[in-house]
Order: structure tokens, then sequence, then C-alpha cells
């Protein structure tokens, strides 16, 4: 009693046991009067100590108040303050934690009773929850205020709305006096609303606080909602209004600063008045030092949160959303992001910035001075266990950790490079640049300077470009025209791509192998800048790279599979036994060896199909039937090199066509890889192959055509070890063709060319014209392959070559034609035949690489029986290497050299070098 006299303020004590629904009052507002207070909406607890908080109490006041006060209740007497806090539930220590649901997760009546079971079956001692209003709701409040403000009468309506919405809720989830209760509040708030707002609509006109004080409604009314159904449950809840306890400086239109020091005081007061272990409190709304109505501004409910723990200096803030954490990358870019399980503050903060969807940066900061962790969780799905932001010391690594931890982009973005020779060692330039920046109110987004000086560039946003270039140019225009600068240039269409990772700062290579993967994708980084805590490495990439960036750095940091996009080019023969191939090896390659292969186009001489997430090859054959486009090879290459989801891609080649072959070299240029048994291209016009060659060895984009010689045999391999390992080729002789080796091997006795020439074709050896190889046309393309393989500089013209097709069919119109006519010049080879079998010797048609002279024959040889030529069957091919170091005995490669299986088998060993080039594991 002694203490609340020397005050203004008395406080009345009270215990009793209300049972939760009776009213007690407290007092929030001291600026009401008793009365006032008693009638406010502010609920009691059970058997707990309350205080009344009387101004300059009277007697008869206190009189009044023991009158209104339920008969069980006992008047403990005046307290101080401070005596008060004692025995209230003031925050200890770390017993409190928060919680924050926002708009998705106060939705629906649904939503709001799940985000009251979470609350609920957390044991904590101390449990606050910080609500968003109802999903859309501050959106229709603001809108109710510019309504009114442009005289728009539809905003009475538009408030109609937002009574309506509250209500169907509120009747969902409560009934009898908790409905009624709610219903009235609301009511009479709506009713109060309708009045500002017509004030207002007079006026023409709305302040920030007018409109600050209607937009916090909406978190009113979830957290009335909310603590009634808690409360409906049978556990006691009190609703926190924290306009009366968050102070805040506001710094500009969409920033304001907490008061900490003043919102501490706040709370300690509030608690002084209230006793509760479950408290529902108001996200985004706050009071300046003059007790206006205020928000939080952008993302205010995270950072009411934010502030509510280190004000409780809670044990953990949990942040529920919908998503089940925070992902290595925007999911929706890249499909194998991951959820990261731990983040440390710093590299949530960068994450953020990055446009993650995380917290905002200054959200984190009132909790990372208490090392308050912040758990992002998804309060639809429990069972994610979610992201934990914590505090990870500097070089404190966890070693399951990716290095990079994630990934993002920053669209829409300009490039601006300042450049001259006049600003090295100029102090001063720098800030120049960026005053004339400052001064157009541009947001730079990252800058680059080279040692040298010479050139400074920086990003903004695509939208403040102009303004920014013409603020330059014209704050240097004199240092432009004496050429002291030599120009000002503009690089639109700009992403950046960040890199985040606090493991960065201790591992030599992060910034290699980030690069390594942008390389590999063909991408072109423009400028890079990486602050000196290594927690982020930024590059500046062209706009329409930047989701096969994302792809292609999150896939190498995060060991995703090895995916590879492929196009198939010609499915007859070879390209429909390599459909084959890989429909019954895709599951298998990617469960055992990490890599992901997906035919997403498959294009014929008439028509094709095009596919953006693979076509299903398990009916690949009815697929190309099914809806095919017209073939327009510029399209399907498009369609490939534009997909936006898979960073690798490679164009199959299974034609025999040489305008298919002239577009390899702008394929590589593009960073497309090609794999192909064509051998139009490296036995076509020289230039062309050398151009090509130089193109993809000066990049990281491959070509691969091991099929071209020997099918599936290792030829183009085995000669290619040679040669990188120093031996000395010497020569290369061999039976190249699989047709004439099958014709030969088995043109004996009583059988006539023709047959066995059919049979050939018919086993699938030759190629789509028979005629390619009876000419020995095919055997010449090969032994320029290898030919200029080792280095000799030959074209086609340079062999001479012994055809056997008749003189008089070199002409017929068709393959078909020609296989009716052959029959009819099946005595002449006969006869050739026996000349050669009378003399115990065999015919054999060869390819020689004669390094030696430098030149390639073909020619058809007579062998000895007992030759290793002459000890082949079916279409085996034979291939002896004599070099340096296989002098005496030659390097010998032997086995089936031409069909399908064994050809396409060839072009699948080729796809799958290429993915490990890419990265896939051996
Ligand atoms: N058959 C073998 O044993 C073997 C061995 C090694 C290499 N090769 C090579 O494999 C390639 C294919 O041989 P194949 O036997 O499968 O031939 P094929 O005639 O059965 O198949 C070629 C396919 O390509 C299509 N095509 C042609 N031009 C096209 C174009 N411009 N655009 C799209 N599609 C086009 C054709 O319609 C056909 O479906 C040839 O280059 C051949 O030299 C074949
Ligand atoms: N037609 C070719 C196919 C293999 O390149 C041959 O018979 O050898
Ligand atoms: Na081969």
């Amino acid at each position: 009693m002694a203490a609340a006299q020397q005050s203004s303020i008395s406080y009345l004590g009270l215990s009793t046991p209300f049972s939760s629904k009776s009213k007690i009052p407290t007092f929030p507002y001291h600026m009401l009067s008793f009365r006032q207070a008693l009638c406010g909406s502010n609920v009691g607890h059970s058997n707990r100590n309350y205080a009344l908080r009387l101004e300059k109490p009277s007697q008869s006041l206190k009189k009044k108040a023991m009158l209104k006060i339920p008969i069980s209740a006992t008047i403990l007497g005046d307290l101080s303050i401070d005596q008060y806090t004692k025995n209230s539930s003031f925050p200890k220590g770390d017993t409190w934690v928060v919680h924050k649901f926002g708009g998705t997760c106060m939705g629906t009546a649904q939503r709001i009773q799940s985000a009251a079971n979470i609350i609920m079956s957390d044991s904590s001692e101390g449990k606050l929850a910080v609500v968003s209003a109802v999903s859309k709701v501050t959106d229709m409040l603001y809108v109710l205020v510019k309504k009114a403000q442009t005289r728009d009468e539809s905003y009475i309506s538009a408030l109609d709305d937002v009574f309506e919405k509250h209500m169907l809720i509120a009747k969902e989830l409560l009934s009898g006096d908790d409905l009624s209760g709610f219903l009235s509040q609301l009511n009479l708030d709506i009713s109060n609303l309708k009045a500002m707002l017509r004030a207002i609509y007079i006026a023409g006109h709305s302040t920030e606080s007018f409109s600050d004080f209607v937009v916090g409604h909406g978190e009113l009314w979830s957290s009335q909602l909310l603590s009634a159904v808690i409360k409906k449950c049978g556990q006691e809840c009190i609703c926190m209004d924290t306009r009366e306890v968050i102070i805040v400086n506001p710094i500009n239109s969409n920033q304001v600063d907490p008061d900490f020091k003043e919102s501490e005081k706040k709370l300690a007061k509030w608690f002084a008045h209230q006793s509760a272990t479950t408290i529902i409190a108001t996200g985004f709304i706050a009071s300046t030092p003059e007790n206006i109505p205020t928000t939080l501004k952008r993302d205010g409910s995270d950072f009411s949160a934010a502030i509510m723990g280190s004000l409780l200096k809670a044990r953990q803030v949990t942040i529920w959303t919908d998503v089940d954490g925070v992902y290595s990358a925007d999911p929706r870019k890249v499909s194998d992001a991951v959820i990261l399980k731990l983040l440390s503050y710093h590299e949530a903060w960068e994450m953020s910035y990055f446009g993650a969807n995380v917290l905002h940066p200054r959200t984190i900061i009132p909790v990372m001075k208490y090392n308050i962790p912040i758990v992002i969780r998804n309060a639809f799905n429990l069972s994610a266990p979610g992201t934990t932001i914590h505090h990870q010391e500097n070089g404190y690594v966890q070693s399951a950790d990716s290095i990079v931890k994630a990934f993002a982009t920053i669209d829409n973005l300009a490039l601006v490079n300042v450049e001259g020779t006049g600003m090295a060692g100029v102090p001063g330039t720098a800030s120049a640049i960026f005053e004339a920046v400052k001064a157009v109110e541009a947001n730079v987004v990252m800058i680059s300077q080279a040692s040298s000086e010479h050139s400074v560039c920086f990003a903004v946003p695509e939208t403040e470009v102009k303004a920014v270039s013409i603020a330059l140019k014209s704050k240097f225009r004199e240092a432009l025209e004496v050429g002291r600068l030599s120009q000002i240039a503009v690089i639109h269409n700009c992403s950046i791509l960040a890199a985040v990772g606090q493991k960065m700062a201790s591992t030599p290579g992060t910034s290699a192998s980030l690069f390594g993967a942008l390389a590999k994708a063909n991408i072109n980084v423009r400028a890079i800048a990486q602050g000196s805590t290594e927690y982020n490495i930024t590059v500046v990439i062209n706009g329409e790279d930047r989701l096969k960036a994302l792809r292609a750095v999150h896939s190498r940091f995060y060991h995703s599979k090895t995916t590879l996009a492929l196009g198939i080019i010609g499915p007859g023969l070879i390209g429909g036994t390599l459909l084959d191939q890989l429909r019954d090896q895709v599951a298998i390659l990617k469960e055992e060896s990490n890599i992901d292969l997906r035919v997403i186009g498959i294009i014929g001489s008439k028509t094709m199909i095009l596919s953006n997430s693979g076509i299903d090859l398990t009916r690949w054959r009815e697929v190309v039937k099914e809806k095919p486009e017209a073939s327009d090879l510029e399209k399907f290459t498009q369609h490939l090199y534009g997909n936006e989801s898979i960073p690798n891609i490679a164009l199959v080649d299974c034609t025999s066509d040489s305008i298919v072959a002239n577009n390899y070299y702008n394929w590589l240029c593009k960073g497309i890889h090609v794999i192909t048994p064509n051998k139009k291209a490296n036995s076509g016009p020289l230039d062309r192959y050398l151009k090509i060659r130089r193109q993809q060895r000066s990049s990281y984009t491959h070509y691969f055509y091991e099929a071209t010689v020997g099918a599936g045999l290792p030829i183009v391999s085995t000669l290619r070890g040679l040669l990188e390992t120093g031996d000395k080729i010497l020569r290369i002789e061999g039976i190249f063709s699989g047709t004439l080796s099958y014709i030969f091997n088995n043109f004996m006795g009583t059988r006539s060319f023709s047959d066995v020439v059919g049979e050939a074709k018919e086993a699938g050896y030759t190629e789509p014209d028979p005629r390619d190889d009876l000419s020995g046309t095919d055997v010449a393309r090969k032994v320029i392959i290898l030919a200029r393989e080792s280095g000799l500089k030959l074209e086609l013209s340079d062999i001479p070559v012994h055809s056997l097709v008749p003189e008089q069919l070199k002409d017929t119109s068709s393959p078909e034609e020609f296989m009716l006519k052959l029959p009819d010049f099946d005595e002449a080879l006969s006869q050739e035949r026996n000349v050669a079998e009378a003399s115990g010797e065999v015919l054999r048609y060869v390819g020689v690489v004669d390094m030696v002279e430098g030149k390639g024959q073909v020619e058809l040889r007579r062998y000895n029986k007992d030759h290793p030529f002459a000890q082949l069957s079916g279409s085996d091919n034979i291939i002896a290497f004599k070099t340096a170091r296989y002098t005496n005995q030659p390097l010998i490669v032997r086995g089936p050299g031409a069909g399908a299986e064994v050809t396409a088998g060839g072009v699948f060993s080729d796809i799958l070098r290429l993915a490990s080039h890419l990265g896939a594991p051996s």
C-alpha cells in the first residue's frame, strides 16, 4: 500500500480462480479510465495474481473497482510496479519461444485451427505467436484507404468484404459467446473504420499514420481469432497488441528502426499488467515514440517475430510458412534443389539479399544479437524438419555440407561500364561515379573494378540504367571529350548469379569449380565480384543464360545427376537402335552412375517431336507417330538450346546427311555437344573439318565420333590414346568396311555377289546406299578420318579408290533400283574371285594410312589364306596400328565393324564419355 501511494499509478492486486471466460480487466491502455478498462476486451486467467492499474486512483474509484470484480476475487491491495513485476510472468531467460504465422498460415479457418494446434502442442513454458493478417487482408485494407482517398465510393462495399471475410472464418471456428464476442468487436472496429474512411473520403486525403492505423486492423483481428480458437480448446491465452510494445523510428517510407530500449520498457510494463504463458501478438504493427500507430513496412511480421524474440531473449523463433525450409536454389528453377538443414546468419543474410525466399536481412539482425536460432518450417508439412538459421563460428564447418550452400539469381539488371585511362591512380573517380548514381537514386547491386583501375563496372536495375547513363555522361562530359574517359557503356539484359556459403571462405578452389561449371555450360561471364568475407561470389551473365547458369552451378556443387538433354537426328536403323538401347539403360544409369539422360527431341527427314521434360522412351516409336510436327532442324535445335531446365545439351546425328553435318560448327559454337556415327563432317571438305576441330578444342564443348570408324570398335579412341601419350604413328592398315568384309567372307563357292550384298544390306551393315560401300568411298572416308586424326591434311579426292560398283549402275536413281539391277553383273565379280581362289588367295578390301609417305590408299588386294586379314568372319573389321612403340608387332583391334547394335552401342558410349567429361562419376 505504501509503495503505491508514492506513485500516481496504483496497482490493485487480485488473486482469483476466475474461469478463462471471466472478463477481468487488465490495463493495457493507461490513457483509459478505470471504467473503460473494466469494459475492455482483455481477458483474464485462472488462479493467478493480477494487478489492476489505476491512474490517480481515488478511494471511490477503488471501491468501484472492487464492486465490479467478480465475487471470488480477493483484493490483495496496492503493489508497486517493481513488486508486481517480481510476481508476474515477466520473461525469464530462455523460457520463451516465438512462433510466427504468415498470411498463408492464416488464410482459412482450417489453417487458423492448424496454427492453434501447433501452438498448443508446443510444451515450452512461455509461447508467443506473432500473426500476420488473414491472407490478402492487408492488401484489401490498403485498397480501402486508397479508394477513400480518391473519393471512390466503393470503399464501403470493399470494407463490407473485409467484414464478411472475417465473419465467415469466425463462424467456422467459433460459436456461442466466443463467436459473439469476436463479432461484436469486429462490428465495432468496422464501424470505427467506416467513420474514419468517411473522413478520409471527405478530405480526399490520408496520411501515412491514418493508413497504418487502418491497415493494422488485419493483425488485430487475426490475433483475436487465433487466441479465441486456443481458448476454445481450453488453453489459456492472451492477445498482445504490439502497438503497446514495439516502438520504432521511421527511417524512410519503407523502413523503420526498432527502439529496443523503449520497447523493452514497454514490454516490462505490458507484463506488469498481464500474466500469460501463451500470447498471440499482432505482427506488422508498432508505434512511434509518440505513440502513433505505425507498421514495420515490408516483411513486417517476420520482423515483429524477430523483435519479440530478442525482447523476450527467446530460446528460438520459428517462422511458419508454406515451404519445407530454405532451398539450395529456387526449386521452381532448379528441380533438384535441396532443403538446407542449417544456415548461418550470414548465409541467410546473403541469400535473402539475392532474392532467395528467406527472411529479409533486417529481420535477422535482432535475433543475431542474442544468438537466437530461427527455424523456418512448413505449417502444412510438419514432418519436414525445416531449416535452422543459427550462429556459426567462422571457420567452423560441417563436413557434410556443400561448400557453396545456395545459389540465386537477380534478373533484369544492366551493367554499366565506365572506362578510360584517366581513371587510374586518380583518387575520387569512384566517388564521383557513385555520386552521380546516387543523385538519380539508383540502387547499385554490385560493383567490380580491376586493379588496373582502367574501368569500373557496376550493375543497376534495368529500369534505372537510363537515368544512370544520362547522369554519368553529363557528369563526365569533359572527361569524355578530352579522352580521359573512353566510354560509358551500358550492357542491357544481364543477370547476377550469386553463390553463397560461409565455408567458401576457407576452401580454395571454390571459384574454380564455379567457373568451371559455367564454362562447361558455355556461359560467358561478364563481370565478377567477391566480397572479402568470401561469403558470396557474384558473377554477371547474360540474362538469357540465367537458368542454365543456375542449374549448371547447382548441379556442380550438389552432385546432382549429370543431366544431359539429347536430341536424336535420324531415327533410322542406328538412331532407332540407339533409342532402344537408351530405353533399356537410362534408369540404371540414373540409379548407379548419377547420369540422367533425357531425349527431348527426335527428328527424322519428314517429321519431328519435341518434349520439355523428356520423351517416354518405352514408347518412343508410338510417340513419334502421335502428334508429329513437320521436320525443321532450325526449330529443333532451338528447342534443345532454349530448354529451360537442362544446362547440358547434345545433338546426336544418326543420319548420313552432309547438310546436317554442315551445322556442327554452329552447334559447337553455341555450346551444344555433338555426337555422331555420320562420317560426312570428318571426311568432307578439309576446311570445314579443321574449323570444327579448332572450335571444339578451344571450348568446353565436345565432339565425339567413335562410331565413324569400325562402328563400336575402339578405333578413334585407340588412335587418340597413342597420339596423346606421344607415340608416333607409322602406318594404319586394315579392313575398315563391315559390308565388304562380310561380302568377301561369304562370297564363296557358288554364291552370287548380288545375293551376298543383299544379305549385308539386310543385316544392317551397309550404308543407306550400298554403293557407298561397294564403291570404296566408305572405306576412303574412314581412311581420311584416321589420317586427319593423325595429322595429315588430306581431302577425300586425294585417295584413289577401286570401285566394285559396275560402271553402268553408278548413276541408278535409287539404292533399290541398284539392288534390282546388280544380279546382271554377278558374273564379272565371280570371275575375279575364282582367279584369286585358284592361286590360294582371298580378296580383301583394305585401307591404309601411310604416315611415312603422308598418303592414304584404298585397294582390293589379294591375301594368302593364312594372313590375319584372311581369317575374318561376319562383318569383322581388323585394324593394325604400326607405331614407334608397336613396331615389330602392330597393335591390332578386331571385331564386328558394322551392324545396328554395335554401332548404336558405340554412339551410346560416346554419350557416356560426354557425361563423364561433364562431371559424372567414373
Ligand atoms: N549401319 C552401320 O553399321 C553403321 C556403322 C557405323 C556408322 N554408320 C552411320 O550411321 C548413320 C546412320 O546409318 P543408318 O544405317 O541408321 O541409316 P538409315 O538410313 O537407316 O537412317 C538414317 C535416318 O536419318 C534420316 N534422315 C536423313 N536425313 C535427315 C535429315 N536431314 N534430318 C533428319 N533425318 C534425316 C532418315 O530418314 C533415316 O531415318 C550413317 O551416317 C552411317 O554411315 C552406320
Ligand atoms: N557401312 C559401313 C558401316 C560402318 O561404318 C560398313 O559397312 O563398314
Ligand atoms: Na569405332
